[in-house]
């Protein structure tokens, strides 16, 4: 105990005195002493977390304006700071909201709407604001121009730590050449020395959002760097959703209990939730009913039963016809079904009860069917407690040896059931039990007969036992509980949000998404990397929290791409490039997890990072990212989205995998075929000079051993043929275009000729069978060059002799 400590409690006031050291913090104060949390922990990371922010923002709101990108990013040393700014062709931000949106941390209009969009927090841009007055007392200039504005807004801000509130410096009109947009400008202390990072976040943010148009311009470089659009196409538009039933906790589930308009559960669930319809309502309530209310068990009514008498006797004063003839029809009724529930013996009483009155003007009142029902209902279970015992012992063992296999031997099938049935008879008296009571049930009458008969009952045949008698539990029809009182009430909050998570519904619709697509994804690795081979994957959408989300996942391999050291990851999050804490995101440890070994790539050990020539992309879309803090820079380890980044990784891997699989038997090719080159005319010589005669034509040799395709030409004057044989056992279908340098003529139906700039293109697609060949024919100057060119059969296995 410290000394402090030890005095605590024995001088009074103490506690007195500790009160008064406490008081709130501001949130703005909080964050000014953690600014790390946002990525502003150096100079260097502040600029590149600044310009982030800033331009995450822009296209946020361009793209939500339907407005195409064009920013302007500009980094200028002035003095002991550097000067940022930042400008967009946005939608703008009117007078009465800009204060705010730069002056007041967690402030933004994305927090509580489910929509895929860069910013979620409403902390990003006035973060970089706070930073900027903290290090260089200097306060935020804006100006913004809304669309259809007259005229600019000029800001000049600070934010209050104390009071998180704007305080405004300067508020004036002003003139700007921009029609609308919005133009920030701060000063802040930091330094060029992550430049790398800003040219990764910038170039990547360009792949991935062609359609906007970005300029950077930075000290120490006289030239900008300028990505100009790829594409006028926007993403497509997203719509705001509601969450998915799959999705929520409990907390949630009760707040939206609490805070909604509807009245009865199904009502709530078809409301506030995404793909829930009357029939996944009603399957839900179903689920809820059977957790809230439990199921209630059956009995049949065995040869000992002597209902008719029990029901005569319960039923007095009604003459005997109306007696006897209620009586009889209970009686009637229930031998015919198999099996009958508490409330089905109600509803079979109450039936007969209406009957008898219309047929014999008798009143049948409450009392009187209740007795009915409780001597019907004991003579079902067996009349005094120990025939009930046996009576719903037997019941049980039927299921006790329904659901276990046949070398359980009798006696302990009848221990279980008969433990079974005294916890039973011990419960509810009208027999309802949840699943989970039913199992505790199963567990104990199991333990006992294990340990008091020697005999074992494990899990599998206790799982059995319950799923077989539950599955002839019948569910009740109380009505449920209304909203109201399902917030009120933890336990059957937790029952509904069990229903919800059990039944089966549709995927969350995914227009509140806007994934990059396989095709932009690929394309945009080809724009940015110049490599062999490219492959990508855009994964179905999913939940998580409520939110759906989609990963995609590319990869390209070889050509230009560095083969020393690791493979470079590339890692996106709603478009947004994840440039810091590559170490601590979720995408890394799912690449490192998988076995690149088995796909063609190097692992030393077998795990981690793999080695070579390649990229990886993973991009995760959701309309809530799960980051690992307030900073944006890593996501965190949710297992569905890890699962998801690993099958759309694995989908990239495989392409990669026969891509190179392909590639090392065409080289095994490369070697046969330059081995042949060189010994087959030296084996004709042999063969000539050993046989005295002339040396044997080798001409399609090559191609015949190799299985290749081969192509000859042959002239006759005017005549051209080129001849096709395809000494492979597949169809191939080659694109040939044979470049001419005079006009040909006679050509084929199945040849076209195009004409640019004195030469002359003649173009044949012939689709040729595994051991045939093809002709072209068509006649020109007996003077004119060739220069044939054949596509769609790999190099390797074609042999060009024209
Ligand atoms: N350039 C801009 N044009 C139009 N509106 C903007 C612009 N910048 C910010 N806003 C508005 O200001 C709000 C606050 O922005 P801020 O960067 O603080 O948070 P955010 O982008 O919502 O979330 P995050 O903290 O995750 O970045 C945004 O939600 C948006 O409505």
């Amino acid at each position: 105990m410290s000394s402090f400590q030890s005095q605590l409690g024995e001088e009074e006031g103490i506690a007195d005195e500790l009160a008064e050291g406490q008081r709130e913090i501001s949130i703005a104060e909080f964050f000014e002493k953690n600014k790390h949390m946002l990525g502003f922990d150096s100079g260097a990371r502040g600029l590149v977390t600044a310009v982030k922010e800033a331009v995450d923002n822009a296209l946020d709101a361009c793209e939500e304006a339907g407005i195409r990108p064009d920013i302007y990013v500009e980094i200028r040393e002035v003095g002991d700071y550097y000067r940022l700014v930042v400008e967009d062709n946005g939608p703008g931000i009117t007078k009465e909201q800009l204060p705010k949106v730069f002056g007041k941390l967690l402030y933004g209009s994305r927090f509580h709407a489910r929509e895929q969009s860069r910013g979620q927090q409403g902390i990003g841009i006035s973060a970089a604001v706070l930073y900027s007055q903290l290090t260089s007392g200097k306060p935020a200039k804006i100006t913004s121009r809304p669309k259809g504005d007259a005229q600019a807004q000029y800001f000049e801000l600070i934010i209050d730590t104390d009071t998180n509130e704007p305080e405004i410096k300067a508020d004036e009109p002003t003139s700007w050449d921009r029609s609308h947009g919005t133009r920030i400008e701060i000063e802040m202390e930091a330094n060029m020395r992550a430049r790398a990072q800003l040219h990764d976040y910038i170039k990547h943010t360009a792949v991935v959002n062609p359609h906007a148009r970005l300029e950077l311009r930075e000290p120490g470089s006289d030239e900008p760097l300028k990505f100009e659009r790829g594409t006028d196409q926007l993403p497509a538009e997203t719509e705001e959703i509601r969450p998915h039933p799959h999705g929520v906790e409990l907390g949630t589930l009760i707040k939206m209990l609490e805070a909604t308009e509807s009245y009865s559960v199904s009502g709530f669930l078809q409301e506030e939730f995404t793909r829930v319809g009357k029939k996944t309502a009603d399957k839900v309530c179903a689920g809820f009913r059977d957790r809230h209310f439990g199921r209630a068990m059956g009995w049949s009514a065995g040869p000992d039963a002597d209902l008719e008498a029990a029901l005569t006797e319960a039923v007095s004063n009604k003459g005997a016809d109306a007696t006897g003839f209620f009586a009889e029809e209970v009686t009637g009724t229930l031998a015919e079904r198999d099996l009958t529930a508490h409330h089905e013996l109600v509803e079979v009483v109450d039936n007969v009860a209406d009957a008898t009155e219309d047929e014999y003007g008798v009143t049948f009142g409450t009392t009187v069917r209740e007795n009915a029902v409780e001597a019907a209902w004991a003579e079902l279970t067996g009349f005094d407690p120990d025939e009930e015992l046996d009576r719903l012992s037997s019941d049980l063992y039927a299921v006790v040896d329904e659901a276990t296999s046949t070398r359980k031997d009798d006696a302990t099938k009848h221990g279980v059931a008969e433990r079974l049935a005294r916890r039973v008879a011990a419960g509810d008296e009208r027999h309802r039990a949840t699943q989970r009571t039913l199992r505790a049930w199963v567990d104990e009458a199991a333990a006992d007969t294990e340990e008091y008969d020697d005999a074992t009952f494990g899990e599998t045949a206790r799982e059995n036992v319950v799923d077989v008698l539950w599955s002839r539990m019948r569910t009740v029809p109380d009505d449920l509980p209304k909203v109201r009182e399902v917030a009120a009430d933890r336990d059957s909050a937790s029952a509904l949000l069990e229903g919800m998570r059990e039944t089966d519904i549709l995927a969350p619709p995914t227009d509140c998404l806007a994934p990059i697509t396989d095709e932009l994804v690929e394309a945009g690795l080809k724009k940015e990397f110049d490599a062999d081979f490219y492959a990508a994957a855009t994964r179905d959408a999913d939940v998580h929290g409520g939110d759906p989300f989609i990963v995609e996942a590319g990869i390209a391999y070889g050509g230009e791409l560095g083969s020393e050291g690791q493979v470079e990851l590339l890692r996106f999050a709603n478009r947004v490039p994840l440039v810091y804490q590559r170490g601590a995101c979720a995408t890394t440890d799912v690449v490192k997890s998988i076995g690149w070994r088995n796909y063609g790539l190097d692992q030393p050990g077998g795990s981690g990072m793999p080695n070579g020539p390649a990229v990886i992309m993973i991009h995760v879309a959701s309309t809530n990212v799960p980051f690992t803090s307030e900073s944006k820079d890593a996501l965190a380890n949710i297992p569905a989205i890890e699962d998801e980044i690993e099958l759309a990784v694995r989908e990239a891997a495989r392409e990669l995998k026969s891509y190179l699989n392909k590639r090392r038997s065409l080289q095994k090719r490369r070697q046969k075929q330059d081995v042949l080159g060189r010994i087959l005319p030296e084996m004709a010589d042999k063969v000539a000079e050993v046989t005295g005669r002339d040396r044997p034509n080798i001409d399609g040799a090559m191609a015949r051993i190799m299985n290749n395709v081969s192509i000859e030409r042959e002239r006759d004057g005017d005549l051209v043929r080129l001849v096709i044989e395809n000494h492979s056992d597949r169809t191939e279908e080659p694109d040939v275009t044979d470049i001419v340098s005079a006009e040909p003529s006679d050509l084929p139906d199945d040849a076209t000729v195009v004409d640019l700039d004195g030469e002359w293109f003649v173009k044949w697609s012939p689709s040729i069978p595994g051991g045939e060949e093809a002709t072209l024919e068509y006649a020109v100057d007996e003077d004119a060059e060739f220069d044939v060119n054949v596509d769609g059969v790999e190099a390797e296995k074609l042999t060009v002799n024209a």
